[in-house]
């Protein structure tokens, strides 16, 4: 079965987990929008949902299937995050941002009650760190910033050099108009130790470790859904 077949299985579990009325945030990426689609289907069938989005990418895709997109700060706390992720560890610990949508993903996630992680099984790994770790840097005097995420790095005995997103030849912008540092890590021995250093470091924005917040993911394989809890 292909990746893709997977992430849809697994966007399509997802909404098994959502019920009449509740407020939902929708995540980015290809396999969130596997879940936005069967959000869309099930709305046409008479679901009520509110629906906050993570990023421009995810609320266009949603408007597109005719739902609508509330402000986040008009909505509060919410029932529950569906999202996709880059790398899922030991304890539901998640490296995300492949898509640079890690800050206001991270932000949603930390209004809803219950998070719930969507994947294909190449995703579920034994130790996080084979992904580069994307890193959101605040674009002012961003030199300096790499120059302190250098520091930090060589403090948990990772000799790697942040290296800057670009697309199209351009740096990639978030939808926050920060810059994307990846970081190719290796085995990230210490995540809760390297998250709170990132976390931090002056002109660090936010990084992609999501740690003690998934609730439980639905992992796609090829005969099924998986469900795993921290
Ligand atoms: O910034 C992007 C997000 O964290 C995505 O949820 C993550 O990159 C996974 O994306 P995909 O489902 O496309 O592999």
């Amino acid at each position: 079965m292909s990746a893709d077949t997977q992430k849809q299985a697994a966007g399509l579990a997802a909404i098994d987990h959502i019920e009449s009325g509740m407020k939902v945030g929708l995540g980015t990426g290809s396999t969130a929008a596997w879940f936005v689609k069967a959000v869309a289907d099930a709305v046409r069938d008479g679901l009520k949902l509110t629906l906050v989005s993570t990023s421009n990418q995810t609320t266009h895709l949603a408007q597109s299937l005719g739902l609508e997109i509330k402000d986040i700060n008009d909505v509060g706390k919410l029932d529950v995050c569906v999202d996709g992720a880059d790398e899922i560890g030991s304890g539901l610990a998640l490296i995300k941002g492949g898509g640079g949508a890690l800050l206001r993903e991270k932000l949603i996630w930390e209004m809803a009650d219950r998070c719930i992680v969507i994947a294909d099984a190449a995703k579920h790994v034994a130790t996080l760190g084979a992904f580069a770790l994307p890193i959101e840097v605040e674009p002012f005097a961003y030199k300096g910033t790499i120059n302190r995420i250098c520091d930090v790095l060589s403090e948990f005995d990772i000799a790697k050099l942040p290296v800057l997103r670009k697309k199209g030849g351009e740096s990639f912008v978030t939808d926050g108009g920060n810059l994307i540092f990846d970081v190719p890590c290796g085995a990230i021995l210490d995540p809760s130790g390297l998250a709170s250093a990132l976390k931090a470091t002056t002109g660090v924005v936010d990084h992609g470790l999501f740690l003690d917040l998934a609730d439980v993911a639905l992992i796609g394989t090829d005969s099924g859904v998986d469900i795993l809890h921290p």
